[in-house]
């Protein structure tokens, strides 16, 4: 318990970020057009080397030609331990539109990195002029970072949002799967002949959405890679919500309606939340901090937990 409250993460939606890679302007209007409400433009792992200039180029281009409607507009960096990073950086603050949102920036292993990259991104809008400040958002992929959680969520002002990145996650922690997210295969309890599957990605969500609830930052689960398998993206997903967490990554356009689907409450759940509201309020006249909501018992907590689905009803305007 502290006296200290813990602080609203970002007032906006982050149901689905559709990724897509810089390297491939043609699908720019399509991602714009999807329901998604991040676009990450990606100048990192899903471009090659030879082709990171020209990516570059695509997306200062694409930020101020396209119209990205009401979308939060994010650029995916190269990693700190890149020759690609400052110039992706210093470029896009110099020549893009205001139009752009936030940055992402991979592979983040301790506070320190986003020190650096602050240190960088302020110097560019002081001498710039820009009016707009830029937001961060951090991919927590390695070793390091899932060391380092809570001081990288700490670290700066400008972060948003931090994502778990499930493959590169996995090659750092040197687990035994080529899987992006999702079920695995060797990770499961055996009881009496039978298998039961638990999940690995568990424990890491869970110390995101800790360090990112402490610290008022919107914690996001990352990509999924098997793209025909929509109930597995579905389950994934279902667990990322139940943890806390407030949407995730598609990596695929068929993806955002999946996402989108799961990080949306359900009209139930909003009718139910705004009853246990209506119910604790009588049971408040009546000077009682508890009451019985549909045979079970709901209290003051109760109050907070149904006020995070009629918070998220409202940002969608449901
Ligand atoms: C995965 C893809 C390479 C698949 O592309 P493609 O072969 O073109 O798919 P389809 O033929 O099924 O496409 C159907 C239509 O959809 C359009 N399309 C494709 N991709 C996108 C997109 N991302 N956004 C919007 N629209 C898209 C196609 O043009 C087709 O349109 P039409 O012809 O009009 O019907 C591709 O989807 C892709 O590149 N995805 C993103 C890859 C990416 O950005 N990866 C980086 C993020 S994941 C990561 O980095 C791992 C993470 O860091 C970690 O460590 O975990
Ligand atoms: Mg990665």
């Amino acid at each position: 318990m502290s006296f200290r409250i813990q602080p609203a993460p970002p007032a906006r939606l982050n149901r689905c970020q559709l990724f897509g890679p810089g390297s491939r302007p043609a699908i720019f209007e399509k991602m714009a057009a999807s329901e998604a409400d991040v676009i990450n433009l990606d100048l990192e792992d899903s471009v090659a080397p030879d082709d990171k200039d020209t990516a570059r180029a695509n997306v200062i281009a694409a930020i101020g030609d396209i119209d990205w409607g009401e979308k939060t507009l994010s650029v995916r960096i190269n990693g700190l331990d890149t020759p690609y990073w400052y110039r992706d950086v210093v470029e896009i603050l110099e020549q893009a539109s205001d139009r752009i949102d936030q940055i992402m920036i991979p592979k983040v292993g301790n506070g320190g990195d986003l020190y650096a990259v602050d240190a960088l991104v302020t110097a560019v809008e002081r001498a710039k002029g820009r009016k707009k400040a830029i937001g961060f958002e951090v991919i927590i992929e390695s070793a390091a970072g899932i060391a380092h959680v809570e001081e990288i969520a700490a670290a700066t002002p400008r972060l948003q949002a931090m994502s778990l990145g499930a493959a590169d996650f996995a090659a750092s922690m040197g687990m035994a799967t080529t899987g992006i997210g999702g079920t695995q295969e060797w990770y499961y309890m055996h009881r009496e002949g039978q298998q039961y599957w638990s999940d690995p990605w568990h424990w890491a969500q869970a110390a995101i959405v800790a360090a990112c609830r402490t610290h008022g930052v919107l914690p996001v689960d990352g990509p999924f890679g098997d793209f025909s398998d929509d109930e597995g993206f579905r389950a994934q997903a279902r667990r990322s919500a139940t943890l806390g967490m407030v949407g995730k990554w598609a990596i695929h356009p068929k993806q955002v309606a999946l996402s989108n689907e799961v990080f949306t409450p359900s009209e139930d759940a909003v009718s139910e939340a705004r009853e246990i509201l209506t119910a604790m309020e009588e049971a408040t006249k009546r000077g009682e901090g508890a009451t019985v909501y549909k045979g079970r018992l709901v209290d003051i907590a109760s109050i907070k937990q149904a006020e995070v689905i009629v918070r998220q009803a409202e940002m969608i305007g449901l």
